[in-house]
């Protein structure tokens, strides 16, 4: 099996991209079916071949990570922490490599991909925080009350536990933020779960790297092998399969609905159905207020065609629909808006399939007979995505839902409200969000603050005078949002908070001290805060 000879560079190869995922301590070539990449803006296939891994591989992956959580979960909070910080490194240590192979893989530019470098070693350092920190084990004692009256009380202490070995779905979008050592695995790996992490098929060989970089770090830091495996899968079957798998208890994905919903029902009908935090579909409504688009509709205007632009649109946080109040100011925006777009470039798509959804989907708004063209960007070669602006009235968005789907790259729709009223119920009317901007003056803050109860219903992440696209890593920050923005909009794939996601709580009922967990003992040798009797008491000294 392992130990395949490395692919010559003339061919495509490298030292360290031979088309191999990892099982646990092994590198192997799979061998079914196989896929190359595709190289988005020459249309060329790159090399090497991918096959996917068997039902044994998988197995074999699952039983690893099984046999290495409790082991895993039990180490220190430091060696847990030092892996997290081994992985960043080792990522930062492929080096150029890393940037050449994602920008061919995906389209995406240099810059963008050497900033999402920076987000997912930014985000592993950050995990390493929290876990030397301890607070997210939301440590409770309430002391036995053996004199209570009419009853004693029993001691009760609790901890948050992780919740076993996780799935993680690579998205296409973020071939470094949200794929194989993103938010997601992060987080998972902070609290404790070991990963068996899918690769995406956009981009095989970037997953590779990174993949050998998180192996790199569990042989370095002695941890069980199982800790992390990557398989590659040549069509549908071994995704499914894994998220099937009894020994897997969480899961994590980015991409389509389509694609997230056969993961949730897969998930749903097992014996022990297990959560699936999967991102999916959003709009991101950007409402526009009257006092704003006077004061400054033009420069909303910009900022609005520079966050459609960004990745070719293909962010979930893209801003899909406008919301305003029909009138001069907001033609003044629409001009300003189809002005700038008019003269943009068509931008790379990921793959070839996610261009067809994006052609076919403006296409769907170009010959709906309720929607008019605002503007078109520059025409593009194979694979270029145009982008374009779209105006409706409320009642015919009202009236087809349709209208409502993402359109997932540079494409946003108008949609001109007569009044207050019905904007508000256009906002009623959409599906969960994960974000929702409003764009407001000083005299618009009373109709602002009406419509922020409606909001706080539909979405994750609430955003005033700006856009939705770049999410900061950050204590404070949601990114979910009700379905099908997501799948469970009681969590969020980034910042410190998405350790929740994959962890649960446990009561620990009289127990002895020399029994108790190591952070839950009277002597707190972590030095970890703690809620003693509904009282914060600080840990370290
Ligand atoms: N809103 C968002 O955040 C995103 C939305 N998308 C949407 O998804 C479309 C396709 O893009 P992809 O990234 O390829 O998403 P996708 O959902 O097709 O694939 C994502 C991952 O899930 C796996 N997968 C998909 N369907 C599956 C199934 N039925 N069973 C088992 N595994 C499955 C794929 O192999 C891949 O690893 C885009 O055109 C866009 O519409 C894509 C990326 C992000
Ligand atoms: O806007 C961002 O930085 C992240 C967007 C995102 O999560 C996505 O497109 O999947």
């Amino acid at each position: 099996m392992g130990g395949a000879a490395p692919i010559p560079a003339s061919q495509g190869g490298s030292d360290v991209i031979n088309g191999e995922m990892f099982i646990g301590s092994r590198s192997v070539r799979g061998t079914s079916g196989e896929a190359r990449a595709v190289n988005p803006t020459t249309g060329e296939t790159i090399e090497p071949a991918y096959r996917g891994a068997t039902l044994a591989e998988l197995d074999e992956a699952c039983r690893l990570a099984w046999e290495a959580f409790d082991p895993y979960r039990s180490l220190e909070p430091e060696a847990r922490a030092k892996f997290l910080e081994a992985i960043a490194q080792n990522i930062l240590d492929i080096g150029d490599e890393l940037i050449e192979r994602a920008m061919a893989e995906s389209g995406l530019p240099r810059p963008r991909l050497e900033g999402e470098r920076g987000r997912t070693v930014g985000q592993l350092r950050l995990f390493a925080q929290v876990v030397r920190d301890g607070r997210y084990l939301n440590l409770r004692i309430d002391p036995a009350q053996p004199e209570r009256k009419p009853l004693p009380r029993v001691d009760l202490r609790l901890r948050m536990i992780p919740l076993g070995p996780v799935a993680v779905f690579g998205a296409s979008n973020f071939p470094l933020a949200f794929s194989v050592a993103g938010g997601d695995t992060a987080s998972a790996l902070a609290a404790g779960c070991p990963v068996v992490a899918k690769a995406h098929p956009a981009h095989p060989g970037t997953s590779e790297l990174v993949g050998r970089a998180i192996q790199k770090a569990v042989q370095d830091s002695g941890l069980p092998e199982g800790v992390f495996s990557l398989i590659f899968d040549s069509g549908y079957e071994i995704g499914q399969a894994l998220v099937a798998d009894p020994r897997i208890k969480a899961v994590g994905f980015t991409g389509s609905r389509r694609g997230g919903l056969a993961l949730m029902k897969i998930a749903q009908r097992r014996d022990e159905p297990i959560p699936v935090y999967a991102e999916m579909s959003s709009i991101n409504p950007v409402i526009l207020f009257p006092g704003a688009l006077v004061e400054r509709g033009e420069q909303i205007a910009q900022g609005f065609v520079t966050s459609l632009l960004m990745g070719s649109g293909q962010f979930c946080t893209s801003p899909g629909l406008i919301l305003a109040i029909e009138g001069e100011a907001l033609d003044t925006f629409i001009a300003g808006a189809g002005s700038a777009l008019e003269n943009s470039n068509a931008g790379t798509m990921l793959t070839p399939g996610i261009h067809q959804a994006y052609v076919e989907g403006v296409e769907r708004l170009r010959s709906h007979t309720q929607v008019k063209p605002i503007a078109h960007g520059k025409a593009g070669e194979r694979y270029q995505g145009v982008p374009s602006l779209f105006s409706t009235s409320a009642e015919a968005f009202l009236a087809d839902k349709a209208l409502a789907e993402e359109v997932f790259g540079s494409t946003s729709l108008v949609v001109r409200c007569r009044d207050e009223a019905e904007l508000a119920r256009v906002l009623d009317s959409l599906e969960g969000q994960l974000t929702a901007s409003l764009h407001i003056a000083e005299a618009d803050h009373d109709d602002a603050r009406k419509l922020i109860p409606v909001l706080e219903r539909k979405v994750g992440r609430i955003l005033v005078n700006g856009f939705g696209t770049g999410v900061e890593v950050a204590p404070a920050m949601v990114h979910g949002g009700p379905f099908p923005s997501t799948s469970d909009g009681r969590s969020t794939s980034v910042g410190t908070l998405a350790i929740d996601r994959f962890l649960r709580p446990v009561s620990y009922q009289d127990m002895p001290e020399a029994l108790l967990p190591a952070e839950l003992r009277d002597s707190n040798p972590l030095g970890i805060d703690r809620l003693v009797d509904g009282k914060p008491v600080p840990g370290a000294a």
